[in-house]
This record gives structure tokens, C-alpha cells and sequence, in this order.
């Protein structure tokens, strides 16, 4: 498929406006020519950013509810974070803090910000760092791509005792994983099906607190 024809294709289902399409569009654009120098995402999906990446991050607007906050942990090259900055550019109030170790992804993220006006903070730092000096509070925690779901859950466990709702785009393994996050945690979590990704799921947790002896 043609990266033309990739985007009309994603563009089709996409709940965003012509606005929207335009700072996409800039994101896209500032991509393929980083990518030439930076090697942001993989060399495999460039035909396809917009199905693969743009779409796929997406998927998540209609399950933002009244989140205003948002941590997009591991954001690579801004996926899903980015997207959601971008697309609810028009909301009062939203923020996506998007947190990179990674030090030629964070100026990536920053240049990006910057072109389309998109409310994204970039914290060009290690997870780990991030949450032990964060002093706010988020109503919504995003990854993809990032770590297993008990491993995603011991990221954002400071982000969910304060009541955030988390939002992870997974892969076909997902249902072991759970199983296996539910040894130490209590978790309210729904499973959604990609629309995407054949195999893929969205894990959508409302709440998650461990259990007392962990
Ligand atoms: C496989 S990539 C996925 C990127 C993006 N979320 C996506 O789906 O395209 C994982 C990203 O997480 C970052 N990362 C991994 N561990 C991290 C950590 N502990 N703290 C901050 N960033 C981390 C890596 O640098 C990398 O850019």
C-alpha cells in the first residue's frame, strides 16, 4: 500500500477535524524526516503511519471521558500520546506528559510540540524518575508497546492510588497477562478489541490496588 493511500484509508475512521488532520499531517511529515537520521519507529511500519501509528493511537479518543491530565509513559516517537495532545488541541485544560528516556525521541516529541501547538509536555527521563518526583496528579495513564501488564501496573501504581484510569494498547498476550497481574493486584479492568490490530486489545483499568501483603 502507498503511504497516499494508507492515509486515506485511516483517515476514513477517524474521529478528528480538519484541523486536526492538518497538525497530523505536520507530525507526519516531521517523521519521515527525522526518521532519515533518527530511526524513531520501526523502518518496517513507515509506509504505514498512519494505519499503523496514527489510527492505532487513535482508537483511544473516545475513551478519554473528562480525562484532562494525561501520562503517556514510554511515548517513543509520540505514540499514543502525541496523537491524543494533538487531536484534543481544542479541549481547556488537556495536557499529555509524555515521558522518554530516550534522548533523540524526546527532541523528536519537543520539535513536534512545538510545530502544531499540541499541549504535550516532554520529561526526557526514565519512568522510574518520573513518578517518584511527580508532584501532580493525572486523571489517565497511556502506553503502548512499553512492558508487560504487571510491569505497566508497577509504573503507574503511585498514578493509580491517586485515582487515575489507565489506558494500555496490548498485544494477542494480554489475557496471561492479566492473570498473572492479578496475583498482586486488584484490578476492575475491561479488554477491548483493537480496531486496528486483529490480535490486539485494549485494556482499559478503571482500578487497580495491590493486594496488602505485596
Ligand atoms: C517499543 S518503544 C514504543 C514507543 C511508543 N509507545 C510506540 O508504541 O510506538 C518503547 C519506548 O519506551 C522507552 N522506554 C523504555 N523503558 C523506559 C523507561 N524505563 N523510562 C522511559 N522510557 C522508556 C524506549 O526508549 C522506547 O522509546
Amino acid at each position: 500500500m502507498t503511504p497516499d493511500l494508507d492515509r486515506q484509508e485511516a483517515l476514513q475512521s477517524l474521529p478528528v477535524s480538519r484541523e486536526t488532520v492538518g497538525d497530523l499531517d505536520l507530525y507526519v511529515e516531521a517523521l519521515q524526516r527525522w526518521q532519515k537520521i533518527k530511526n524513531l519507529v520501526a523502518p518496517s511500519t513507515l509506509s504505514q503511519i498512519w494505519s499503523r501509528h496514527i489510527a492505532d493511537s487513535a482508537q483511544l479518543l473516545p475513551l478519554l471521558g473528562d480525562a484532562r491530565t494525561v501520562v503517556d509513559f514510554g511515548s517513543g516517537a509520540g505514540f499514543p500520546g502525541m496523537v491524543l495532545a494533538i487531536a484534543n488541541k481544542a479541549v481547556p485544560g488537556f495536557r499529555v506528559h509524555l515521558v522518554e528516556s530516550n534522548g533523540r525521541k524526546a527532541s523528536f516529541l519537543r520539535e513536534v510540540a512545538r510545530i502544531t501547538h499540541a499541549p504535550a509536555t516532554v520529561h526526557a527521563m526514565r519512568i522510574e524518575d518520573f513518578v517518584s518526583n511527580w508532584q501532580g496528579r493525572a486523571d489517565l495513564v497511556t502506553a503502548r508497546a512499553l512492558a508487560s501488564l504487571p510491569e505497566l501496573l508497577d509504573y503507574s501504581a503511585e498514578l493509580l492510588k491517586t485515582g487515575a484510569r489507565a489506558l494500555f494498547l496490548k498485544g494477542q498476550d494480554v489475557e496471561q497477562e492479566l492473570t498473572q497481574a492479578t496475583k498482586y493486584w486488584n484490578i476492575q479492568a475491561q479488554l477491548i478489541p483493537s480496531l486496528t490490530d486483529s490480535a490486539g486489545r485494549i485494556v482499559s483499568i478503571n482500578t487497580a490496588t495491590k493486594h496488602p501483603d505485596e
